[in-house]
């Protein structure tokens, strides 16, 4: 697959600005994540990225290929947030149905996914009757039914348990490794940022940060410390008047620093007042505060 290149992608409703001049260019065989809190402007984006939402100016790109073309379409797969099939047909008539969309798709790659994402045993029943997770797991396989080179997910793990997103992830992953399958996700889930090769960070119809997880954390998060320590008042004051900014919550001093050796360096400096530590670096949310000053959640 050619990349997918987004230049200048902007969307006015009214006097909002949903997404303001996005620029990506996203390679092949890649799991990009779009991480944002609501109304960040990410379903905006995948609504312009699937053609269903006209852009007020930019472009975006596959190859020779646009959204609004049926040979774009044919090669991007789709799980929005709230599911598309026809309440009133079973499953297998919503994935029959979709199928016969597309040419050429053999019954055994249906088999396939119907096999891996679980859906064998709800194939005769009603959409509209499944739970959260069932119709999600039926979504997904619509989705895949092209074999997508692109296939785009927004924020498909809304309100699933933890054992549904395992398997709905195992299939992902597993997937994408066959059909070298770009992914686009878009969460506010930071476990599954986490799992990306590359984050843009949204907010407001920006990106206010884009790399990988490696350098974002090596960027933005701090290490957090916890110290035990047998006088903690006299840690607590020794540290403050160091000029770091520490704090005492339930005789645990905690601390951040900018990075591991300045941990190690206060872990030395500090050992008399010391019994035990605890030091790690800031996950994704972290990063979201140190670049929004905001909680992602
Ligand atoms: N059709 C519309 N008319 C007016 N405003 C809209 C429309 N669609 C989206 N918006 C606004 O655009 C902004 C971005 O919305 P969008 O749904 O893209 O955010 P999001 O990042 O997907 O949020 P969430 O995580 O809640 O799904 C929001 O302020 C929203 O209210």
């Amino acid at each position: 697959m050619p990349d997918l290149i987004i230049s200048e992608l902007t969307k006015t409703f009214q006097t909002k600005v949903a997404v303001n001049h996005l620029n990506m260019q996203i390679p092949a065989n890649k799991f990009i994540a779009f991480l944002g809190p609501n109304g960040a402007g990410k379903s905006t984006t995948v609504g312009m990225l699937t053609g269903l939402t006209q852009p007020t100016s930019g472009q975006i790109t596959l190859g020779d290929l646009t959204p609004e073309t049926l040979a774009y379409r044919q090669q991007i797969g789709v799980v929005f947030q709230y599911g598309v099939l026809d309440e009133q047909l079973t499953v297998r008539q919503n994935l029959k149905l979709r199928a016969s969309m597309y040419p050429n798709v053999q019954q055994s790659w249906l088999d396939r996914i119907i096999h891996d994402l679980g859906l064998t045993s709800l194939l005769d029943q009603r959409y509209g009757t499944l739970s959260g997770g069932q119709r999600r797991r039926v979504d997904i396989s619509r989705a895949m039914i092209n074999r997508p080179k692109l296939l785009i997910l927004d924020e498909p793990s809304t309100g699933l348990d933890i054992q549904t997103r395992t398997v709905i992830w195992q299939v992902i992953h597993q997937l994408r490794k066959e059909l070298k399958m770009t992914v686009i996700l878009t969460t506010h889930y930071l476990e599954e940022a986490e799992d990306a090769d590359y984050v843009y960070v949204i907010d407001h119809g920006e990106v206010i940060a884009a790399d990988s997880v490696a350098q974002l954390k090596h960027e933005y998060a701090q290490v957090e410390m916890t110290l035990c320590s047998p006088s903690p008042e006299t840690l607590l004051t020794n540290l403050q008047q160091d000029g770091y900014a520490a704090q005492l919550e339930e005789d645990k001093v905690t601390l951040t620093v900018p990075d591991a050796q300045t941990s190690i360096d206060t872990l030395v400096k500090y050992r008399k007042l010391i019994s035990q530590f605890d030091s790690h670096e800031g996950d994704m949310n972290t990063i979201f505060l140190a670049l929004t000053g905001k909680e992602i959640r």
